[in-house]
This record gives C-alpha cells, sequence and structure tokens, in this order.
C-alpha cells in the first residue's frame, strides 16, 4: 500500500464510466488541490484533499509530494515501437527536398525497415524495443498500442507481435498489439493481390489462432491499399477476432475514415487530410479519430483540423506514432507541444486527447485514463511545476519526476 499525501494537484478526475471526452468539454479538467491518494495494490484505493487525509496503516509507505502534481499516465494508442535499426539517411534525404512517397518509390520507407527488421533475430528486437520503452516510461507513458507491419512476411510479422507482447510482460506497460500486415506490399512480391491473400488467409489466421494481436490495422492511402482492399482486410481480420484499426487519410483524402466508420472502426488514425465530409462521417459514429501531430511534424505536413473537429463536437485522441520513418519520437509530452502549437488545441483538451481519449482508442476507458476510484494506479509524479500548461509550454524539457505503474514505482 502506498499513501501520496501534498499532492499539490491531482489532475484529471474523471469517474471510470466515462468513455470519452468530446467538444467543448475537453476544454474543462476536473483536478483537486492540496490532496492525498492511496494506492493497493495495482489500483487508485482513494483520494481526497489533505483535511480529509486518513492516517497511514500499518506498514503502508508515506510519499510527500508537496510541489508535485499527480496525472494519469499517458496512453500513447498508435505506435510501431518495434522496429530494428534508424533511419536518419531519409531524414537528411527529406531536409534535402525529396518527398515521402519518392523515398518509398526507392525502396526507402518501410521497404527498408522491412529489410532491417528481417535481418534481426527476436532477441536483438526485444532489447532494442525494451530500450525504447523504459524511454517512453521516463515521458509519462504507461500504456502503448504497438503494431507489427515490419515484416511483410508470415513469419516476420508473427516476431514483431511476439516482441511487443513480450514487451508487456517484462515492465509494467499495459501493451496492446495491433497486427499491420497490410502496411505495405513487400517489394519481392510481384502482385498486391498475391500478398492480399497472404495476409487474408495465412497472417491473419496465425496471428488470430496464436492469440497476438487484438486489432488488424491497414494504411489505406493511394499507392498501398485502397478503400476496397482495406475493408476486405478488415472484414477478415473481424471474422477472425481482430478488431479494425485505420492508417487513414494521411496524405490524401483516402477513403479511410468512411471506411472505419462504416466497419465500426475502434480508431482511424493521422488524419492529415480531411475535409467536412470526413468530419460528418465521424460525428455519426463511434470511432475515436486519432492525431499524430509528430509525424505531421516531422514530414512536414499539413497538421488535422483539430480545432474544426472539437468546434464539431468530436473527440480526439493524440498518439506519438513512434517509428524509425515518419515519427522517430515517443515523447508524448513533445506531442501535447506540437498539438497546441500546431492544431491550437489547448493544455486541457491535449491532456483528455493523451489520456482518456487515447484510453477509448484502446477500448480501456474503465481501466486507465482518469484518477477514479478501482482504476489502474498507473500515474505520473510530475517535477515541481507550475501548472498543467506549464507541460506543453516547456517543450523539449521532461516535466515527469517519477512514474508508477501499476501501483509500483518504476
Ligand atoms: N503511414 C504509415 N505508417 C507509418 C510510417 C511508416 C514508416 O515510414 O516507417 C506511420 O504511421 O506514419
Ligand atoms: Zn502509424
Amino acid at each position: 500500500m502506498k499513501l501520496l499525501i501534498n499532492c499539490k494537484e491531482l489532475v484529471q478526475l474523471l469517474p471510470s464510466d466515462v468513455q470519452w471526452v468530446a467538444g467543448e468539454e475537453m476544454s474543462r479538467v476536473n483536478s483537486l488541490s492540496n490532496a492525498w491518494l492511496r494506492i493497493t495494490g495495482e489500483h487508485i484505493a482513494d483520494f481526497g484533499t489533505m483535511d480529509t487525509c486518513p492516517t497511514p496503516l500499518p506498514g503502508e509507505e508515506v510519499v510527500d509530494l508537496s510541489g508535485r502534481m499527480v496525472m494519469p499516465c499517458f496512453v500513447d494508442s498508435h505506435t510501431h515501437l518495434v522496429f530494428a535499426g534508424s533511419r536518419e539517411l531519409e531524414f537528411v534525404d527529406k531536409i534535402k527536398g525529396l518527398s515521402y512517397a519518392e523515398i518509398a518509390a526507392k525502396g526507402g520507407g518501410i521497404q527498408n525497415s522491412a529489410r532491417k527488421l528481417r535481418a534481426t533475430s527476436e532477441a536483438e528486437l526485444f532489447e532494442l524495443a525494451m530500450k525504447r520503452a523504459q524511454e517512453v516510461i521516463s515521458y509519462g507513458t504507461g500504456v502503448i498500442e504497438i503494431k507489427s507491419g515490419y515484416g511483410l512476411t508470415p513469419a516476420d510479422e508473427i516476431k514483431m507481435l511476439r516482441v511487443a507482447k513480450q514487451i508487456g510482460e517484462a515492465t509494467r506497460l499495459v501493451v496492446k498489439t495491433t497486427f499491420l500486415g497490410a502496411h505495405t506490399v513487400p517489394a519481392e512480391l510481384k502482385s498486391k493481390e498475391e500478398y492480399i491473400e497472404q495476409v487474408l488467409h495465412e497472417m491473419i489466421p496465425q496471428v488470430a489462432e496464436e492469440g497476438l494481436a487484438e486489432y488488424c490495422d491497414v494504411f489505406c492511402e493511394k499507392g498501398f491499399f485502397t478503400p476496397e482492399e482495406t475493408e476486405r482486410i478488415l472484414q477478415q481480420g473481424l471474422d477472425f477476432g481482430l478488431k479494425p484499426k485505420i492508417h487513414a487519410n494521411q496524405l490524401h483524402v483516402s477513403g479511410g475514415v468512411q471506411v472505419g466508420v462504416k466497419m465500426g472502426a475502434i480508431s482511424v488514425d493521422h488524419l492529415e487530410s480531411m475535409g467536412q465530409e470526413e468530419i460528418d462521417v465521424l460525428k455519426s459514429g463511434k470511432t475515436m479519430p486519432t492525431l499524430l501531430p509528430g509525424a505531421a511534424f516531422f514530414l512536414r505536413m499539413s497538421y488535422p483540423p483539430a480545432r474544426d473537429m472539437i468546434a464539431q463536437g468530436l473527440p480526439v485522441a493524440i498518439a506519438s506514432d513512434y517509428n524509425p520513418g515518419s515519427a522517430p519520437s515517443g515523447n508524448m509530452q513533445l506531442m501535447m507541444s506540437l498539438a497546441c502549437v500546431n492544431m491550437r488545441m489547448t493544455p486541457e483538451e491535449v491532456l483528455h486527447a493523451t489520456t482518456i481519449n487515447g484510453a477509448y482508442a484502446l477500448e480501456l476507458s474503465s481501466k486507465v485514463g482518469s484518477i477514479a476510484k478501482g482504476k489502474l494506479a498507473s500515474l505520473i509524479i510530475t517535477k515541481e511545476i507550475p501548472s498543467l500548461a506549464f507541460i506543453p509550454y516547456s517543450f523539449g524539457s521532461n516535466c515527469v519526476e517519477r512514474m508508477l505503474l501499476k501501483g509500483e514505482w518504476v
């Protein structure tokens, strides 16, 4: 048991039955000043203001957090954390003027990561991913989604998902895994149809049988997979118990949002290219629009229209998209800063987007994403900072002093 006392503020109090926070509501965050919080096992047992602070129980660890805020951990609902090697030479190509599509066309991009991943053993991949996992924890992440998609063969996709699962076993992170075989067509195959057949009839059944993923994702984009192909793949996923997610509308208005909502996708992610029609479609469904400001920043693309979406009553989640090509950072505090500066979201809005709305995108709203009795005690203890707004304001700094994951210090 642990009793945190003299907390400057408990930030983001929301009952466990709140699934997401949308529209105007995103601008308000419930907090409690000068507070205590008790942890029993992995969970938040209770909390209140210091005038009601209970007497510590025998053997209970009491921690004085004067000056520090306590917040729910970040929920990073979209990452490609398992990868081999880096792609900084492509970064230099981009600086010199090549586009994402041009780099992909000359064998770079996802193909480059696939070559590197196939040449890396499961044990090495695990070591690399563990370092990244530890780094993102130090920046406040406690729940993370990890995709496959750099293997592009049955064996290598399976290898990636096994490593992703191992990260959940070797750390106190909550890990959710997503099969993204349809990330691109591997260079060695002549026809896309041949690869789609492999995804449908070899990869999805095997991933499902081994229980390696909960979600199935497709890169729905010109030059990658069409909306019709996306639907076929996601339907096969559904038939095998994998729920849909989509990489949608990153480079073009791709039709991905429409397919996602039609298929009941848990989230559609990226959304750099959006029109009113896509916003209207999202309003008609329960799919979480997930914005990835790190990718827009790194690829120097226009940002998703977060203000329009929120003004029209939608929720939005923010995730890092941590990957070696388009977003080589898993720092969710930096994502908050990018969202505030480039999408004009307020600190309160980005807090909802990186906690409870990310939790919805992983079907975990009743377990994480806010401070509530019974939720997991996966919490950020900040440094001595003046306010919530200081976190996105002080971009590039780490405002996290310590992390508690599932009730334990890490
Ligand atoms: N857009 C597709 N997939 C990744 C990037 C993949 C890569 O360049 O390695 C993304 O989410 O941005
Ligand atoms: Zn991605």
